[in-house]
């Protein structure tokens, strides 16, 4: 079951937050899902709830049997504004490497599954100063 939140209308705005997370990055003319259950059963048809400015779309897929969508990984993102920039919310770790950490993401606008790295920034005390020569 997927459940959608489309602010049509909205002057200031919608934020909307998993687990603490996005709380507060508000969004106009965004689409957020708000539920996403792999094993629900399909015994409705999609239904939109129009309230003033609020729509709230609901689909209820049939995911009955079948596995989540695998994760993936996604191509660099291009660069964009803080408006467009897709918004991720962190599901669980999967993994991690040399460079970071891996966890599996749930994109907002569609519910679809990414696999996504946070980098480790590396251990600032072998930096070295501008000037500084090298070790021998
Ligand atoms: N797309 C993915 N789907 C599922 N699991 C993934 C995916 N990408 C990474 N992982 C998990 O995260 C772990 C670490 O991935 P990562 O890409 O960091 O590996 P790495 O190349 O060994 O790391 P590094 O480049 O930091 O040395 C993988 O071993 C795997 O378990």
């Amino acid at each position: 079951m997927r459940i959608w939140l489309h602010n049509r209308y909205s002057t200031h705005g919608t934020a909307v937050g998993y687990n603490g997370q996005n709380e507060k990055e508000i969004r106009l003319n965004e689409m957020w899902i708000l539920a996403f259950d792999p094993g629900a059963e399909s015994s409705f048809r999609l239904i939109t709830v129009a309230s003033g400015g609020l729509a709230i779309r609901i689909e209820f897929s049939n995911h009955q049997g079948k596995e989540a969508h695998p994760a993936v990984t996604e191509p660099p993102s291009e660069a964009q504004t803080t408006s467009e920039r897709l918004i991720y919310f962190k599901e669980r770790k999967i993994g991690s490497g040399i460079f970071g950490r891996v966890f599996r993401l749930i994109r907002a606008r569609d519910g679809q599954y990414c696999a996504g790295k946070v980098f480790t920034p590396p251990p600032t005390s072998k930096k070295r100063r501008r000037g500084e020569t090298d070790p021998v």
